[in-house]
């Protein structure tokens, strides 16, 4: 795996409805780092998140993935990205092969059927996410969090580098989130670098390697993931939004690794 940084922002700067929502932001994110990105409801993380996936333009400034400026970066495979509040189903009867074999066209230069590597990748992706009995199920049918998981597996799909993902836990259950977790540690063993946003913590917090929050669109701060620092950043967005929460160790249950049924 190369050394050069899988992320890596410079100076960047959106606008959404004429209005500057990103303000000048820079972040490097090194190859095998687990970096979460936290900040109130509305500080920019999506925008930030977004713009650096190239989904929505920048106003100005840099991103590099993997060395490579965005607009000339074509190793799509390398990138899992997992959206906000994506949902499997939205209202296309796929089963739940075919919305996480989605994942695969980036690694497929040509359309046709999937090859014998596709369908291992796919199944692979699902017992990652511990969905492999669901393989042929409707996505409509899972509840939002199985489904939440489903995306975080396609976004595993193509055996990406660089894992980005938009509230990941978001609807997911607290014996799913230890789950995830667990996911999560086995990736970056492997050296697989981890960009997230999230309001809370939980059983991530241990592995962290560093919490960027952001205010009005800039970087409050940047740093470990516990302490007084990150404390101190987050205390007065707590006043607002109680669900953005300073670092918890415990999520309050024993049970470890165990996926709900
Ligand atoms: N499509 C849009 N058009 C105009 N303004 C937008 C649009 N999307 C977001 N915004 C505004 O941009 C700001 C940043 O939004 P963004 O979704 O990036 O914040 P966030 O930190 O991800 O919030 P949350 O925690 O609620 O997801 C907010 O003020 C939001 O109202």
């Amino acid at each position: 795996m190369t050394e050069t940084a899988p992320l890596a922002v410079k100076d960047l700067r959106v606008s959404l409805a004429a209005r500057e929502v990103v303000r000048g932001v820079s972040l490097t994110i090194a190859p095998g780092q687990f970096v979460v990105l936290l900040g109130s409801n509305g500080s920019g993380k999506t925008t930030l998140m977004r713009a650096a996936m190239g989904v929505i333009p920048a106003a100005s400034g840099e991103v590099r993935l993997f060395g490579t400026p965005l607009r000339r970066f074509r190793q799509h495979q390398r990138i899992g990205y997992v959206p906000q509040r994506s949902t499997a189903a939205a209202g296309v009867p796929s089963t739940v092969h075919e919305v996480v074999m989605s994942g695969r066209l980036s690694r497929r230069p040509f359309a046709g059927l999937a090859s014998r590597d596709d369908k291992a990748a796919v199944n692979e992706a699902l017992a990652l996410v511990d969905l492999s009995e669901y393989a042929k199920t409707p996505a409509s049918e899972l509840s939002g969090g199985q489904q939440q998981r489903v995306m975080i597996a396609r976004g595993l799909a193509s055996r990406p580098d660089l894992l980005v993902m938009d509230e990941p836990t978001a609807g997911v259950d607290a014996r799913s989130q230890l789950g995830l977790a667990e996911l999560f540690g086995r990736l970056l063993s492997e050296g697989r670098t981890i960009f997230m946003v999230a309001h809370e913590l939980g059983p991530f917090e241990p592995m962290i390697d560093r919490a960027v929050v952001l205010r009005d669109g800039r970087v409050a701060y940047d740093g470990p993931c516990s302490g007084g620092d990150l404390a101190a950043e987050a205390e007065p967005h707590n006043q607002h939004h109680p669900h953005l929460t300073v670092p918890q160790h415990h999520v309050g249950i024993e049970e470890s690794g165990a996926w709900p049924a």
